[in-house]
């Protein structure tokens, strides 16, 4: 799914309303209705009382159309226009005539005597601000937005959290519990950054004009299980484990061998034929004795790896978890890294050994896939002054060395040097130690079944996110942990099939 600017978004609405011949009221009518839609069923007594906030422009129209249909259907409701402007638009001012038609409670607020308490209420919906935003908050608007955030109320915005630059920083803006956005995602809802703004995010269809979307050019997309689907290569009747890719998972020091079992396991759970772990010789004895799927190859050194040294042709090879950064780790490395193995990902203290010799950058083969969390990517691309900048600099990383990038968080991003892709799957379940570990098992397992390494990265950050997404009804989220992500993959794939 495209990810569009605002620019672009207002565009692809005049292309609907003349394309589709439908009048702007008509199609702010389906953008308050799915809106609407949302809110009844997450607040289903009638009797919760709600207070909505509208500006003077089209995101005050709808949160205007959404007062009159909650009234209707038995809300208590009042309307606050925030008369930042008295530049209304006429799609706003309408509305403004049918609420006060419909004896809707409706006021002005023009200056701060004029904000009501909040107390009283049970939800807030905020309408002030929507994608025309086109500066900073100031003023009355500001003074709103600061009274909602202190209220300490469950808070619904129409579009986008008021005062969320869709495309760029945002210092100041309201803090929603969820926002509602209208078919077309925006870069801003998913940056770490904003998590205080935006709460759940939950994307509705108004039916804007596919054509009119498919025109836009983009190099950003939401990844969405139905592109997934799409990129699974079918299981033939006659494969065998030969046929089904072997994958090799290089790590661990005294300590820390188990996220080369988790790694192992998870590569074959991913529907690998064969996995081999390759570890120091301390790891050994305990996957095989606590794994026997997989074949296990002992490095020279005792505690830690000393020169990676085997003697089979593995489709795929993730390293890196785990594995330390002695020297004698980091040389071997090195070593490694000069007979140009690949497909090959890199995870861990693979990235971290890179980032303390970024010259070794140059020998990865291209396409490797390095997934760092934050503190790794910020050792390899040094300090950002906001997200916008980390996905510049990150693009140009991937960029220069040909690699890709998985940029892991809520919403991991896949950054190949020319497209962007923002994974939609995945709960804060996922926020256990050796998740990591699982993932990079997880996209090494995809890789060593020949796919791409773009679409190795985006299925295996998807699958992995979905596992908690299906566990969650069964493990609470505080305790799902590592080895779960690796038992859902099979329900994952399963949920993926399905078709809806
Ligand atoms: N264009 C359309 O046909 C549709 C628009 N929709 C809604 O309309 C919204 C966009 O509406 P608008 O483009 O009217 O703009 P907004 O309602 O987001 O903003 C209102 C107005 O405030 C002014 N403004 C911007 N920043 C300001 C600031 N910092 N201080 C004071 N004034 C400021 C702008 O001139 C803008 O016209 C979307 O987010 C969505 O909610 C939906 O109804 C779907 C259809
Ligand atoms: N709040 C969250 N929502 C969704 N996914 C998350 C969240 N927090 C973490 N994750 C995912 O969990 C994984 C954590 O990886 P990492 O930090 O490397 O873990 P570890 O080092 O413990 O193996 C990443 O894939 C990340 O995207
Ligand atoms: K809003």
């Amino acid at each position: 799914m495209k990810i569009l600017t605002s620019e672009q978004i207002r565009k692809v609405d005049a292309e609907t309303i003349t394309r589709e011949g439908i009048s702007s009221l008509e199609l702010m009518k389906r953008a308050a209705t799915a809106f609407y839609r949302f809110f009844t069923e997450k607040y289903t007594d009638r009797n919760t009382s709600v207070i909505i906030f509208a500006g003077v422009g089209n995101n005050g129209g709808d949160a205007l159309v959404v007062a009159r249909l909650l009234y209707k259907a038995g809300y208590s409701v009042k309307a606050y226009m925030v008369e930042f402007s008295n530049r209304y638009t006429e799609d706003c001012a309408h509305n403004i005539r049918r609420v006060k038609a419909e004896n809707i409670p409706y006021k002005k607020i023009l200056n701060k005597e004029d904000i009501p308490d909040l107390s009283p209420f049970d939800v807030v919906i905020d309408g002030i601000f929507g994608t025309g935003l086109s500066r900073e908050v100031s003023g009355i608007a500001a003074d709103v937005i600061t009274r909602i955030n202190e209220s300490g109320k469950e808070v619904v915005s129409i579009d986008v959290p008021s005062g969320l630059f869709p495309d760029r920083k945002t210092e100041f803006a309201v803090k929603a519990t969820e926002t509602v956005t209208f078919q077309i995602p925006k870069l801003a809802l998913y940056l770490p950054e904003n998590a205080g703004f935006t709460g759940n995010v939950r994307i509705v269809n108004i039916g804007l004009n596919q054509e009119a979307i498919a025109e836009a050019e983009t190099d950003i997309y939401l990844t969405e299980k139905r592109e997934i689907c799409n990129l699974l290569k079918p299981l033939s009747k006659f494969a065998h484990k030969g046929t089904q890719g072997h994958a090799l998972i290089i790590g661990g020091s005294l300590g820390k061998c188990g996220s080369v079992s988790l790694a192992s396991k998870a590569a074959l759970k991913t529907g690998c034929g064969l996995v081999t772990a390759y570890l120091p010789k301390c790891g050994v004895p305990a996957i095989q004795s606590g794994f026997p799927e997989a074949m296990a190859l002992e490095d020279e050194g005792e505690e830690h790896i000393r020169s990676i040294d085997y003697d089979l042709k593995p489709d795929a090879i993730g390293i890196g978890m785990g594995m330390g950064l002695h020297e004698e780790t980091a040389q071997a490395m090195c070593q490694f890294l000069q007979q140009k193995r690949t497909p090959l990902a890199v995870d861990a203290d693979g990235l971290n050994i890179l980032s303390r010799h970024p010259d070794w950058l140059g020998l990865l083969p291209a396409g490797t896939i390095l997934t760092p969390h934050p503190k790794e990517l910020q050792r390899m691309i040094g300090e950002w002054c906001d997200d916008y900048e980390k996905i510049e600099k990150t693009k140009a990383l991937a960029n220069r060395y040909g690699v890709i990038l998985v940029v892991k968080g809520a919403y991991s991003m896949i950054i190949d040097g020319e497209k962007i892709y923002v994974n939609s799957s995945g709960t804060p379940a996922l926020a256990t130690a050796g998740s990591g570990d699982v993932l990079t098992g997880m996209i090494t397992g995809l890789l060593a079944q020949g796919y791409k390494p773009s679409e190795a990265a985006r299925i295996g950050v998807f699958l992995h996110g979905m596992t908690a997404d299906i566990a969650g009804e069964c493990i609470h989220p505080r305790s799902f942990v590592a080895s779960d992500i690796i038992e859902n993959i099979g329900n994952a794939y399963r949920s993926l099939e399905k078709k809806n």
